[in-house]
């Protein structure tokens, strides 16, 4: 059975000191299993839903619920809890750390989860590394990785803490057709064995790849 795992009512969202609103009376219900891509030109709102999405913004007007909470409910401290527990983001310059090996990369989210011991560290860092295919690269460092690879291992480090969501924000941006190619095949992967996804991106043929395409023109966001 799905579960509603995100809704949107009537949302919107002004940046301080801006005269308009960059989100407009936003409706938005991704289940558990859904796999939606929302896409729109440059500056419609992408970036700014999707940061209202990963709880770095919070709505100006209306309601954003992830599992039944109301995030406008919430203390600091719960929403930061939520977006560590519940979100994983993967971003188009991978923001992996170059200093750190994969191992350490990948177990950074499970570091600000006072729920997990550092003795399962090891397991559940192999596991998500063992679901993007970069098992053996365990020990290396950024820099000995191709960009594909560097994406993967974001995408482990996404996966680490078990999200219910993971929000990917133009994910191969930066990679070439062949990485992109494995990148959305490992994506469709994860969606398949139930993993929640939302994609956004401004290339439609990317978008037509998810289940579900949304378009957001000038903030209004509506179903495809
Ligand atoms: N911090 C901010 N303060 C005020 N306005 C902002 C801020 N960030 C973005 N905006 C404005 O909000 C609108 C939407 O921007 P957003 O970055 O969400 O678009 P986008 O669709 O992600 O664009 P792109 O594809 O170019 O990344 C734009 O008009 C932008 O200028």
């Amino acid at each position: 059975m799905q579960t509603e795992l995100i809704q949107i009512k009537d949302m919107s969202f002004r940046y301080p000191k801006a005269q308009v609103d960059t989100l407009k009376n936003i409706d938005l219900t991704i289940n558990s299993g859904d796999y939606i891509a929302i896409v729109g030109t440059s500056g419609s709102g992408k970036s700014t839903l999707l940061s209202i999405l990963g709880l770095l913004n919070q709505p100006t007007r209306g309601e954003y619920l992830i599992l039944g909470k109301n995030t406008g409910a919430l203390t600091n401290t719960s929403i930061s809890l939520l977006k560590n527990h519940e979100i994983g983001f993967i971003f188009q310059n991978f923001n992996i750390l170059n200093q750190l090996n994969v191992f350490d990369n990948v177990a950074l989210p499970l570091s600000y989860n006072p729920e997990i011991k550092r003795s399962e560290y090891h397991n559940k860092v192999s596991k998500a590394l063992e679901q993007v295919r970069m098992l053996d690269y365990i020990k290396r460092l950024p820099s000995q990785l191709s960009g594909g690879q560097q994406q993967r291992v974001a995408i482990a480090r996404a996966l680490v803490n078990e999200p219910s969501l993971i929000l990917a924000d133009e994910p191969t941006g930066n990679l070439d057709s062949k990485n992109s190619q494995q990148v959305f095949d490992l994506l469709e992967s994860l969606n398949r064995n139930g993993k929640t996804i939302c994609l956004i991106t401004h290339d439609q043929d990317y978008a037509k790849r998810a289940k579900q395409q949304w378009l957001i023109t000038d903030g209004q966001l509506q179903s495809q």
